[in-house]
């Protein structure tokens, strides 16, 4: 027998043990996957989320549209055992944390070992590979926040307050065009327009009124994408072997990202030339004024702020215009608050005078704190936290949402109450338990700035009208969530308030 004739005779047999070759090691490695996922690290780990965790996908197929309200619920089971829990969401191993104590030991007491945010495929494409401040490591972090945070002191840009007034003026104009119309107002582009235009102003003195609308909605869809991208409920970005499935969506925002900052640059090049380090027109010219080595460092800074604060207010705006047409007689208790000042304009030095309306806004973040389980964090070593063994690389969640909706710290959770922040102690008492701007040295470096923007644009909404749902019945207060939470579309009628004469 030739040995040509000999393979002929064997190759049936040589292709099924090929074949059950493969079979064998992908049954070894979706076993291998089984017991990683299933493994504990320590007696000290936290309560699981589930009993099982599947391979590769671990407990990502279990999460609701809603994860927030999932772990909620384990806060809430009868052990009452969830403050903090594990999971894998893919390939991510994953703590979320829900209880104050353990949020202000991570995430101010041990801030230095968290201070990280967890590093992954989507993450490192748009953070330029973590030397930004959205997403940086500690050392790349560190001066762009002291830079940002210097300029978010209301005295280095003087003009700031007024760049908000004159939007929220340009706002309320448009909302009157809407309630001479008698058509139905739907809040979202109105309240994203004022919001951008804001965060344009005070970075780098743009708007959207003056500026190519087109490259600015280029960075929208961008930043879209982005979020995307990398939100939570994407499987390519949590299951390592999908990740082949990134590689298109990877060049597109690679493209997208090149355009927009390509367009900042060329503000850049208008800010050199006539640049006064005496008079900053804005935060661009601060961040010029400390740092004029690195063009593409400014330009990452601004492409972050534009990132993080394009969405975030519109969306708390866009909560408390549902609670206002769900909560009329909250709604006229605003009014009756803000009529006693006698004027027709609000600016931010009446805040202290409106207790109500800032207690609204403070309820409105509250039952709905639009990044219910903030940013991620991450550890580079081993820690023991409140008695919990948290392996390196985890990714770490603060559940912000749960915090909020716990009963221990706020009596029927579901209602909006504003009232709760009109005691005395509200002021004193609740600096851990209301947190929907994060907490520690790396929360949110501009929430004053949203506080501001949303309070002077929505006192001057409710001066100017009273708010109803255009449908007659109460607005779905049901979440829909992608890194941030948003209502569903609805339809305000707007009807023209007099205030100094009703
Ligand atoms: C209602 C509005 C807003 C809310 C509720 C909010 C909430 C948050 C939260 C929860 C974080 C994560 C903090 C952490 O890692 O622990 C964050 C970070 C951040 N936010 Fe906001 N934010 C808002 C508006 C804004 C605006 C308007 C801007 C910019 C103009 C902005 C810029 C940033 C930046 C740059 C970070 C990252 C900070 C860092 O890593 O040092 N945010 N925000």
């Amino acid at each position: 027998m030739t040995f040509r004739s000999y393979l002929i005779m064997i190759s049936p047999m040589l292709g099924m043990n090929i074949i059950l070759f493969i079979l064998l090691l992908l049954v070894l490695f979706v076993l291998k996957s089984f017991v990683d996922k299933n493994k504990r690290f320590s007696k000290k780990d936290p309560k699981r989320f589930s009993k099982i965790e599947w391979p590769f996908l671990g407990s990502i197929h279990k999460i609701t549209k809603l994860p927030y309200r999932a772990y909620n619920d384990a806060v809430m089971s009868e052990d009452g055992d969830g403050k903090m829990l594990s999971l894998w969401l893919g390939d991510r191993y994953t703590i979320v944390v829900s209880d104050p104590v353990i949020i202000k030991e991570i995430w101010s007491k041990n801030f230095q070992s968290f201070s990280g945010r967890y590093k992954h495929e989507s993450a490192t494409l748009i953070s330029g590979n973590y030397n930004n401040l959205l997403s940086g490591d500690f050392h790349a972090w560190q001066p762009l926040r002291a830079i940002v945070s210097s300029a978010f002191t209301k005295s280095k840009i003087r003009s700031m307050n007024t760049k908000m007034e004159d939007h929220t003026v340009l706002l309320i104009e448009s909302m009157k065009e809407f309630q001479k119309s008698n058509q139905p107002f739907y809040p979202e582009r109105l309240f994203k327009k004022y919001t951008m235009n804001v965060v344009l102003a005070i970075i780098f003195s743009k708007t959207l009124e003056e500026n190519n609308d087109g490259i600015i909605n280029q960075i929208v869809m961008t930043f879209k994408n982005m979020l995307r991208m990398s939100s939570q409920g994407t499987m390519e970005n949590y299951v390592k072997i999908m990740k082949p499935l990134l590689i298109r969506k990877r060049n597109t925002i690679l493209s997208q990202l090149e355009i927009c900052k390509s367009y900042i640059r060329d503000i850049y090049n208008e800010h050199i030339v006539d640049f006064d380090p005496e008079n900053p027109r804005d935060l661009f010219d601060i961040v010029i004024g400390e740092n004029p080595e690195s063009v593409e460092r400014i330009i990452r800074v601004a492409l972050d702020l534009l990132l993080a604060g394009s969405d975030t207010s519109a969306a708390t705006m866009i909560w408390f215009g549902l609670y206002m047409i769900n909560y009329p007689d909250v709604q006229e208790k605003i009014a009756n608050e803000l009529k006693q000042l006698n004027i027709n304009k609000i600016n931010l030095m009446h805040k202290p005078n409106t207790p109500y309306t800032m207690a609204v806004l403070k309820e409105v973040l509250r039952i709905r704190p639009i990044a219910p389980l903030g940013l991620t964090r991450s550890n580079e070593e081993d820690m023991e936290i409140c008695g919990y063994f948290i392996p390196k690389r985890t990714q770490i969640l603060m559940n912000i949402f749960s915090v909020h909706h716990n009963p221990k710290y706020w009596p029927n959770p579901e209602e909006f109450n504003p009232d709760r922040f009109m005691t005395e102690e509200s002021t004193t008492n609740y600096h851990d338990i209301w947190i929907p701007f994060g907490t520690g040295p790396r929360n949110c470096v501009a929430s004053n700035l949203a506080i501001d923007e949303i309070y002077i644009a929505i006192s001057n909404i409710i001066l100017n009208f009273k708010l109803t749902s255009s449908t007659g019945s109460p607005a779905d207060d049901t979440e829909v969530y992608g890194t941030t939470i948003h209502p569903k579309p609805y339809g305000i009628h707007l009807e023209q308030r007099n205030l100094n004469n009703n």
